[in-house]
C-alpha cells in the first residue's frame, strides 16, 4: 500500500482538484463572534502534524448552529475543550486527523461546517463539491448533530440525503450531555430518531470528552472497512461496534 504524507497546513492543503478554493487547515475561514460579528481568531491553534496515512477520507460535520461541532473537532484533534463565550465559525473550516485503524493509517480529513442558516449557501457548495469526481478524497462521509427536537435532526438528514452521496456513512450525535440544562436532545428521542433513519446514535460530549473519541474511530473504521475489503476479514458491522463501545452519559450535572 501506497504512503501518503497528511498534507501541510501551507497552500492549498485540501485537495487540489476540488473547484471550490479550500480553506487551509485551521485558516479560521472563520470564527466570528455573535455581539459585534467582527471576525476573531480567539480559539487554539491545532498544528498539523504531517504525518503518513495510507488512506483518507472526507467527514463532515453539520447541525444546528451552537450544538458543539466545532467544540466536538477541536476535542477530538486536541483533548481541549473550547469553554467561554460561543464563537460561532464563519463558512467552513477544516483538520486533519490521523488514526491507526486495525494497523492502517486513515487519515480523516473533518471539515468544520457553519450551522448558521446565513451560511448554508457555502455549506452546500462544499456537498456538492463532494459530488465532484476530480475530488481525490472519498468526499462521502458525514457525521450529523441532531439539537432542540427531532425536527432539526430530521431537517439534517433530509438535507444530507439531497446534497451528499448515497453510500455517506451517517452517525447522529446528542451533544453536551454532561450538562441537564444545555443537552437538548432526550436519549430515547435520538435513538427513535436514529431507527427511523437506520443510522447509529451515540450521546457526545465535547466538555468532558464522552464518545468523541469513539464517535470518529467508527467512521473511521466503517470507511476503512467499506474501502479496503481484506478477504477473510470478518465484516465490520458499525451498529454493532457503536453498540458495543458506547458509554452511557452517566450523571449529567454541568
Ligand atoms: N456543556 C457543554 N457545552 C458545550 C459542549 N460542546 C460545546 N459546548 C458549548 O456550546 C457552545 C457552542 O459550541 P460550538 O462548538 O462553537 O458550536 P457549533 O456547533 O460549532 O456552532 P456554529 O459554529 O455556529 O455552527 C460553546 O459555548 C461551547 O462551549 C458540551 O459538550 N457540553
Ligand atoms: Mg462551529
Amino acid at each position: 500500500m501506497s504512503r501518503k504524507k497528511s498534507q501541510k497546513s501551507k497552500g492549498n492543503s485540501s485537495p487540489a482538484s476540488c473547484s471550490i478554493p479550500p480553506p487551509k487547515e485551521n485558516s479560521k475561514v472563520g470564527n466570528d463572534s455573535h455581539t459585534n460579528g467582527m471576525v476573531m481568531s480567539g480559539r487554539p491553534s491545532l498544528s498539523n502534524s504531517g504525518e503518513f496515512y495510507d488512506i483518507s477520507f472526507k467527514v463532515m460535520l453539520v447541525g444546528d448552529s451552537g450544538v458543539g461541532k466545532t467544540c466536538l473537532l477541536v476535542r477530538f484533534k486536541d483533548g481541549a475543550f473550547l469553554a467561554g463565550s460561543f464563537i460561532s465559525t464563519v463558512g467552513i473550516d477544516f483538520r486533519n486527523k490521523v488514526l491507526n485503524v486495525d494497523g492502517v493509517k486513515v487519515k480523516l480529513q473533518i471539515w468544520d461546517t457553519a450551522g448558521q442558516e446565513r451560511f448554508r449557501s457555502v455549506t452546500h457548495a462544499y456537498y456538492r463539491d463532494a459530488h465532484g469526481k476530480l475530488c481525490d478524497l472519498r468526499c462521502s462521509e458525514l457525521i450529523i448533530w441532531g439539537k432542540k427536537m427531532e425536527a432539526a435532526g430530521q431537517a439534517w438528514l433530509t438535507e444530507i440525503h439531497e446534497y451528499a452521496q448515497k453510500d455517506v456513512v451517517i452517525m447522529l450525535l446528542g451533544n453536551k450531555v454532561d450538562s441537564t440544562h444545555e443537552r437538548m436532545v432526550k436519549l430515547e428521542d435520538g435513538e427513535r430518531l436514529a431507527k427511523e433513519y437506520g443510522v447509529p446514535f451515540m450521546e457526545t460530549s465535547a466538555k468532558n470528552g464522552l464518545n468523541v473519541e469513539l464517535a470518529f474511530t467508527a467512521i473511521a473504521k466503517e470507511l476503512k472497512h467499506r474501502s479496503l475489503k481484506t478477504p477473510n476479514e470478518p465484516k465490520f458491522k458499525l451498529h454493532d461496534y457503536v453498540k458495543k463501545e458506547v458509554k452511557g452519559s452517566g450523571c449529567c450535572k454541568s
